[in-house]
């Protein structure tokens, strides 16, 4: 989806930005997240407004969503995350909260796992491989019915996620 030049610069754009460790409760994850737009808080379980979305994401933001055959302004939440080494994320659903899930990989490749609880009892699993530089799109089951997660990394690895407001988004935008 960019060039391994554009990567580059995603990426020293994305480290100058106020990258902090994800924290859960008595919990601090290995990864470093920075949001804009809006800012999910784990902790309070609420949204809220994050500093605007800045024009080098915006640009991104045009190109991922074109490519999903989205309106761009539909996603108003960017989150970027690096990982370290050592550093993954562990099962879950994103939030309702948010519909469609757009997401672009840079640094080391990875792989997104995918699980579902089968009635019989077990999971059904899958597997998408997350190449340097290419974008994906959750929607559908794949984003509300499956959990997915990524292994802890070996190398660093650094993503972009946008995501669109579903109908319980709790915060009017006008
Ligand atoms: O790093 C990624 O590509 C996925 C991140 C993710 O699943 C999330 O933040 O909800
Ligand atoms: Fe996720």
């Amino acid at each position: 989806m960019v060039s391994e030049v554009e990567e580059r610069a995603l990426v020293a754009a994305i480290d100058a930005t106020n990258l902090t460790p994800f924290r859960f409760q008595q919990w601090t994850g290995k990864r470093l997240t920075s949001s804009f737009g809006y800012h999910y808080d784990f902790e309070t379980q609420q949204v809220a407004r994050a500093d605007p979305i800045p024009s080098w994401l915006l640009a991104i933001r045009e190109r991922m969503a074109t490519q999903a055959g989205l309106d761009p302004s539909l996603f108003v939440q960017v989150l970027l995350i690096r990982y370290d080494p050592g550093a993954g994320i562990g099962w879950h659903r994103d939030r309702p909260i948010y519909e469609h899930v757009l997401g672009l990989s840079l640094g080391a490749a990875a792989e997104m796992r995918f699980r579902r609880r089968k009635p019989a009892g077990g999971f059904e699993r899958a597997t998408m491989p997350l190449a340097p530089r290419a974008a994906y799109h959750l929607s559908g089951e794949a984003r509300h019915a499956w959990e997915h997660s990524i292994a802890d990394m070996a190398e660093r690895r650094w993503s972009i996620t946008l995501r669109s407001p579903s109908r319980r988004w709790p915060i009017d935008q006008s």
